[in-house]
């Protein structure tokens, strides 16, 4: 079998260990063959390959970002989309399947091009770990990581100046990565999307914290919204697919807690820091086991299926389960961390 991989939509640490888990694997193992799509969905519809053979993919699970390029190309979009042309271009290079590595917006592409009758597996990604059918997903961990070393430093020069920090992590819809660094940084508050908190209840927890002596750490998700608000903050337009563009929820807090508590406060946006550079051993692992999974996946034709984690297993879950839910912070684990607020 010739099988054609892609990765798309947002980038993020693991997807290289992915690629090269199922090169392996298909290559020792399932007797496949693989070339690589640049750019997601725009090399399926651009007919744009690179070969993937075992030299290509030497050496890079450690590698942040994607050797194949990314983007948000809508499949269907465009004289040279749609499932015709897809199937046609698939015939034209010898391509069996597709391994589609995607958050839940490549997943529903990948199923409508499925229930057309391609023969596509999926692999999910996402920093947001907002998946529900999956426990984790690769990418989450690193920025977890990255985000508590960000909030150390952070700490650190506000206890020098007797500062409030804001920090600001990723997080569309959900607030696992704020959640995650917020309680291993020692955070004195942590705003996620799930929970539509008051500018009164962050400056009791701010004013609380600073009045023991400590300079106090507020973590944020982009997509929180105070109470008094309707939609997440966002200045920066919008994306390839037509949503707002979040981020700067944080340098919007500053102010509001400065006035509201006479705390000097300073705001970080991590940003794109969380999305770059080297994985973490654990995310590392999962990718390359998923990836592994996928060339299995292709081998016994699990079409419209995607690989996930429950537990310690990697099991197959259909793409229709696979965006049936998101995966947000539940109540409990919310009031869990909140204990140690203020
Ligand atoms: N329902 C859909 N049908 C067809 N194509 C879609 C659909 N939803 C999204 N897409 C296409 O898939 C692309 C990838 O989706 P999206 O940009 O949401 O990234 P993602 O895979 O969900 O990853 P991220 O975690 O970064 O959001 C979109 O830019 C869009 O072109
Ligand atoms: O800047 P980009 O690449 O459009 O993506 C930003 C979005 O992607 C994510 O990192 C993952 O979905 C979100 O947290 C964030 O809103
Ligand atoms: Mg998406």
């Amino acid at each position: 079998m010739r099988i054609g991989i892609l990765t798309s939509g947002g980038d993020c640490p693991g997807l290289n260990a992915v690629i090269r888990g199922a090169v392996l694997k298909g290559i020792q193992i399932n007797g496949q063959e693989f070339v690589g799509f640049r750019d997601g969905w725009r090399g399926v519809v651009e007919d744009d390959l690179v070969p993937l053979g075992r030299k290509d993919i030497q050496g890079i699970s450690k590698q942040g970002g994607t050797i194949l390029g990314t983007s948000r190309t809508n499949p269907f979009e465009g004289e040279k989309g749609g499932v015709d042309n897809i199937a046609a271009m698939m015939e034209r290079r010898g391509i069996d399947a597709i391994v589609a590595i995607g958050g839940e917006g490549t997943l529903a592409a990948a199923k409508r091009l499925t229930d057309a009758g391609l023969k596509i597996v999926g692999v999910p990604k996402t920093v947001d770990n907002d998946l529900g059918a999956t426990d984790y997903t690769f990418g989450f961990d690193t920025a977890v990581q990255i985000a508590v070393d960000a909030m150390d430093r952070l700490r650190t020069t506000g206890e020098s100046h007797s500062r409030c920090m804001v920090a600001e992590v990723m997080g569309r819809h959900v607030g696992w990565i704020a959640l995650h660094s917020g309680m291993a940084a020692g955070a004195h508050a942590i705003l996620i999307p799930e929970q539509a908190t008051s500018i009164e209840q962050l400056a009791e927890w701010v004013k609380s914290a600073y009045d023991r002596g400590r300079a106090p750490l507020v973590v944020v998700a982009e997509g929180f919204v105070p109470d008094h608000e309707n939609d997440a903050h966002s200045e920066r337009g919008l994306d390839a697919f037509g949503r707002p563009r979040l981020g700067g929820i944080g340098e919007r807090l500053a102010p509001m807690i400065e006035e509201a508590t006479g705390i000097e406060t300073r705001a970080t946006t991590l940003g794109h820091i969380q999305r770059g550079g080297t994985p973490s051993a654990y995310d590392r692992v999962l990718a390359t086991r998923l990836g592994m999974a996928a060339s299995d996946s292709v081998n016994e034709g699990r079409w419209g299926r995607m690989v996930a984690l429950r537990g310690t297993d990697i099991v197959h879950v259909s793409f229709e389960e696979a965006l049936g839910s998101l995966k947000v912070v539940p109540q409990e684990r919310y009031d869990e961390a909140a204990i140690l607020f203020g």
